[in-house]
């Protein structure tokens, strides 16, 4: 069977994953029409926002869509209209934790991704390659073959391909203009291996073929889970050991470069921190367990959940030595926290760690002043909001202020905390910072960002995750 070559193509959804990808296959792919459509009408009217105000922030994005939109890239949310012309469509909603019913707390929620599957059904009238690009559990082709098959109108057929996406939020355009693999998962018919080519043969315009890796769909599937799964860990590992290094004076950079030398370990993802955030490592790895315990494997879901423990363990015991090492007590002090997002360069929140931590300080009564370079402040307001669900708005904010630089952040502080790796909390003029805060002045390094040694020498009590010293 020759496979159809893809001149339309349509993504539902027009998030973190849908509206990078497609925007990068719209620019690599002039001859290809891309349409990215989603419901959230504010969404899509700032992806085409004339001033290029995008409702993402990712390093590069606005280039790739001033140079394609309008050209051979448009956002809309006309869902049904973007279905029925195109050739191919991707699948990239939202596949959240489901929060109530069975499985909550661990399995995904798929209802977005059946709802824009029925969607398909019920208005494509041609047949359509249809590409799951959410992250789902494994198997969950299956039942997207079984509502479209069951929904197709005489003449018309659907092949469903996986495709996964693995990109890195803040690197998110250059992961995408060069990235590692391709995986594209399908059935192993003749249909399905031809609808398998017209998908590689898109990426083919800029990805070298031998980084298109083709397997089975449910291969596919469960091999996104499982790079997540295997990246976390290493973290939960390296933060496991970091624990040990605060206990003995070993220091855990070095600990984390003598075995990233070793090439069967190698040196990336070794960084300790204050614990991994991010929509997808947690959300995923519990996805996992959750198909582990489905499939009756206990001592597997147990293995996988110990590394979301970790991480827990991680958060809650940076704060307590933040409490520790401020006198065992942290009621009315006032502690400024440098960063809100769950990493640098990007203004995403979801899981944030210094969610985590700021919820802790609270709880203990601190005034706390945050600083984000990139975070919205009704972000800030929303995320405390649901995560100190008993305290009214109005309450929380008697205890936090939103900062609109770090030095003013850290003015008259008795201690800071670096919560994200942003640069610029590298290279802050530390001395400022400690002329202006109150004394003794204390820096909690949670990223292992800054010159502890240098801080130390202007005056400060340093605390880094991983490293025995505290003073
Ligand atoms: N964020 C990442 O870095 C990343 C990386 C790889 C994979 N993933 C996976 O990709 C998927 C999407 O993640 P995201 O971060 O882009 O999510 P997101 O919440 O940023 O975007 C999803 C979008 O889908 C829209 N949507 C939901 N249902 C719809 C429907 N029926 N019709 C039209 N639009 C609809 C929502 O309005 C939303 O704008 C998830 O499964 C996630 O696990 C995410
Ligand atoms: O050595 C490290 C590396 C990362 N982190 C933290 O881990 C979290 C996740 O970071 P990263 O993986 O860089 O960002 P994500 O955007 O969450 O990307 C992950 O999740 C995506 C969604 O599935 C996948 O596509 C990517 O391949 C995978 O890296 C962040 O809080 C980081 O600060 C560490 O603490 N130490």
């Amino acid at each position: 069977m020759a496979p159809v070559k893809v001149t339309k193509i349509c993504c539902i959804g027009a998030g973190y994953v849908g509206g990078p990808t497609c925007a990068v296959i719209a620019l690599k792919c002039p001859h290809i029409t891309v349409t990215i459509v989603d419901l959230n009408q504010a969404r899509v009217d700032a992806w085409n926002s004339p001033d290029f105000a995008l409702p993402i922030y990712e390093p590069g994005l606005v280039d790739v869509v001033k140079q394609a939109r309008g050209r051979n890239l448009f956002f809309s949310t006309d869902v049904d209209k973007g279905i029925q012309e195109a050739d191919l469509i991707f699948v990239s909603v939202n596949t959240p934790t489901k929060k109530t019913g069975v499985g909550a707390g661990f399995a995904a929620d798929l209802n977005y991704v059946e709802l824009a599957t029925r969607r398909i059904a019920a208005v494509a009238t041609s047949s359509k390659i249809v590409v799951e690009k959410s992250t789902v559990p494994c198997r969950t082709a299956e039942s997207m073959r079984t509502i479209l098959e069951a929904n197709s109108k005489p003449g018309t057929r659907f092949d469903i391909l996986s495709n996964p996406e693995f990109l890195a939020e803040g690197t998110a355009i250059t992961d995408l203009f060069s990235p590692d693999r391709v995986l594209i998962g399908s059935l192993q018919t003749p249909e399905g291996k031809s609808a398998c080519q017209s998908l590689g043969d898109v990426y083919a315009n800029w990805v070298p073929k031998d980084r298109i890796l083709t397997v089975g769909l449910w291969s596919s599937e469960l091999s996104k889970l499982a790079a997540n799964a295997m990246l976390a860990q290493r973290i939960s590992s390296i933060n496991a050991l970091s624990a040990i290094c605060e206990a003995t004076g070993a220091n855990i950079d070095e600990v984390a470069h003598a075995i990233g030398f070793d090439s069967r370990i190698g040196p990336k993802f070794l960084r300790a921190s204050v614990g991994f955030g991010g929509s997808c490592f947690q959300k995923d790895i519990l996805n996992l367990v959750y198909l582990s315990e489905s499939l009756h494997l206990p001592q597997v879901a147990a293995y996988w959940r110990q590394v979301v423990e970790m991480n827990e363990y991680q958060k809650s015991r940076f704060s307590k030595t933040v409490v520790d090492t401020l006198f065992n007590t942290i009621t009315g002090k006032h502690i400024a926290v440098l960063g809100f997002a769950f990493k640098a360069d990007t203004g995403d929140t979801r899981e944030s760690a210094s969610i985590s931590l700021i919820r802790d300080f609270l709880s203990e009564r601190a005034y706390v002043t945050i600083y984000d370079p990139q975070v919205e402040e009704a972000q800030i307001w929303l995320d405390l909001s649901e995560a100190c669900p008993n305290t009214p708005l109005e309450n929380i904010k008697k205890q936090v202020t939103i900062a609109h630089s770090a030095l003013e952040a850290c003015k008259q502080k008795e201690a800071v905390v670096i919560a994200t790796e942003w640069k610029e909390f590298r290279e802050i003029n530390w001395q400022t910072v400690y002329d202006d805060m109150s004394k003794p002045a204390f820096v909690f390094d949670g990223r292992l960002l800054v010159d502890a040694d240098k801080l130390r020498k202007i005056g400060f009590k340093v605390t880094t995750i991983g490293r025995g010293e505290r003073v």
